[in-house]
């Protein structure tokens, strides 16, 4: 049922994102999701981690919160019905804003890429466990041919 207002792709800017903060008259809640602009007014009731956690970032930018939630495949892909827009591309860039594609691929911690070139500590822990390993193999080795 394709029409007008089913546009996902319609460019949206911050301040109309912004508007629409529950306390307007029309009481729409939007949310900003890694780009994407989201209609929650009707899924408020329906979230299963209930109103207010959405209700705090209405008319703004909630990726953060999203993912620090750890929400399911499911969830995701639950959002692409509530899709009304794209953020406008100078909008973007805005402090407090997050950009990128609204995938399954994109969860953090979800593709190996984010395994390979995370810079945490394990990153450090495996080449120095292998240094500390050569080492006492060479030691060894040394000490055969003394
Ligand atoms: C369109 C947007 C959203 C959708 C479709 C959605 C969907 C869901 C679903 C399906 C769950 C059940 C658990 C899961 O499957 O991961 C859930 C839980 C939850 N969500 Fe959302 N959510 C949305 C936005 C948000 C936002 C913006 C926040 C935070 C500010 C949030 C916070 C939570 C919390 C705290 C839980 C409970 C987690 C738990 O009990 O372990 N959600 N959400």
């Amino acid at each position: 049922m394709a029409s007008a207002g089913d546009d996902k792709n319609r460019v949206i800017s911050l301040s109309e994102v912004e508007k629409n903060n529950l306390s307007d008259p029309n009481g729409n809640c939007w949310i900003v999701l890694r780009g994407k602009v989201y209609d929650v007014t009707t899924f408020l009731t329906e979230h299963p981690g209930g109103e207010e956690v959405i209700k705090e970032h209405a008319g703004k930018d909630a990726t953060d919160a999203f993912d620090d939630v750890g929400h399911s495949k499911d969830a995701l892909q639950m959002t692409d019905d509530y899709q009304i827009g794209v953020l406008a591309e100078t909008d973007k860039n805005k402090p407090g804003t997050k950009t990128g594609k609204n995938t399954v691929g994109d969860v953090p911690g979800d593709s190996w890429k984010d395994i390979v070139f995370s810079p945490t500590w394990t990153n450090f822990l495996i080449p120095a466990a292998i240094g500390i390993a050569v080492y006492f193999i060479y030691k060894g080795a040394t000490r055969l041919f003394a």
